[in-house]
């Protein structure tokens, strides 16, 4: 499913532009990655995206997920859209999660929501999708309350619970900031294994250009709520345009972790 962003502008109370115009498209399949330093709009573009703004935020422009408007529908009609078709994971994991909800119980949610009663069935369904996520000890997970977890099994649990719906666009926030480098890298290798396998167009946010550059085959460079670059991801490695990128490149080269390959 693609999805397609024209000219969203996300204001403040008071008028400001927190995202002014910002314009981008992620084919079907397509993995995008949104980058920019702290404040630059890029968690404020994907609630956008998916109608969840904070209060006293107001978003404009248009954003098509395949070919449908979706921004300003009515709320009952975003709650059908939000799950099925398009999903979301954030930084961290635990604001997603009901803290007192054992979590099979909770993966089993959307799954009951989507009309599996059977008990045997929704235990089935769930070994199933924690078993996608690569998680072993699948028992003890689904009994187990979420803060009884390790930061990188929540992760899972919360990617588990977005693909529950098999959503046709899944748009992580920072999903790999809270988290150790090795943790890191193996959620970034699960999520890039699961969107493969399963054709879902990805909008990959963080603040991280050597972390987008592995996931994403598109990056788009946002700075103070504007759009300053976007390309595909190796031209932009290789021939960077904006200085404000060409800092972010040279800050990732000088900690060797930027490859740039010579195809
Ligand atoms: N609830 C809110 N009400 C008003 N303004 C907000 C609200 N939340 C965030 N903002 C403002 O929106 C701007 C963009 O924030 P946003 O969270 O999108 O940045 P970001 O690029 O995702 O940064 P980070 O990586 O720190 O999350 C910031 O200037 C912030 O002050």
């Amino acid at each position: 499913m693609s999805l397609d962003v024209e000219g969203l502008t996300v204001t403040d109370a008071s008028g400001h532009a927190v995202v002014d115009e910002a314009t981008w498209s992620v084919a079907a399949g397509g993995r995008l990655g949104i980058i920019g330093e702290s404040g630059s709009g890029k968690s404020m573009t994907a609630l956008a995206v998916m109608g969840l703004l904070p209060d006293g935020l107001h978003a404009s422009g248009s954003v098509h997920l395949g070919g449908q408007e979706i921004l300003g529908l009515p709320e009952r009609e975003l709650q059908r859209i939000r799950g099925h078709r398009i999903a979301m994971v954030f930084q961290e994991p635990l604001t997603a999660l009901d803290p007192l909800m054992r979590v099979g119980k909770q993966v089993a949610e959307p799954l009951r929501l989507r009309g599996v009663r059977k008990k045997n069935q929704l235990h089935t369904k769930v070994s199933e999708l924690l078993d996608m996520v690569a998680i072993t000890d699948i028992d003890r997970v689904m009994r187990s309350y979420p803060w009884e977890l390790s930061g990188g099994q929540r992760q899972r649990i919360a990617l588990a619970m977005a693909l529950a719906n098999e959503p046709e666009v899944l748009i992580a926030d920072e999903p790999t900031t809270a988290l150790d480098v090795t943790v890191q890298a193996e959620i970034l290798a699960l999520l890039q294994r699961l969107v493969a396998q399963t054709g879902t167009t990805l909008v990959f946010i963080s603040h991280d250009l050597p972390v987008v550059s592995t996931v994403a085959d598109q990056i788009v460079v946002m700075r103070r709520g504007r759009i300053v670059e976007s390309g595909g991801t190796q031209q932009i490695l290789r021939k960077p345009s904006a200085p404000y990128t060409q800092t972010l490149l040279t800050a990732a080269r000088n900690v060797n972790r930027v490859r740039v390959s010579n195809d």
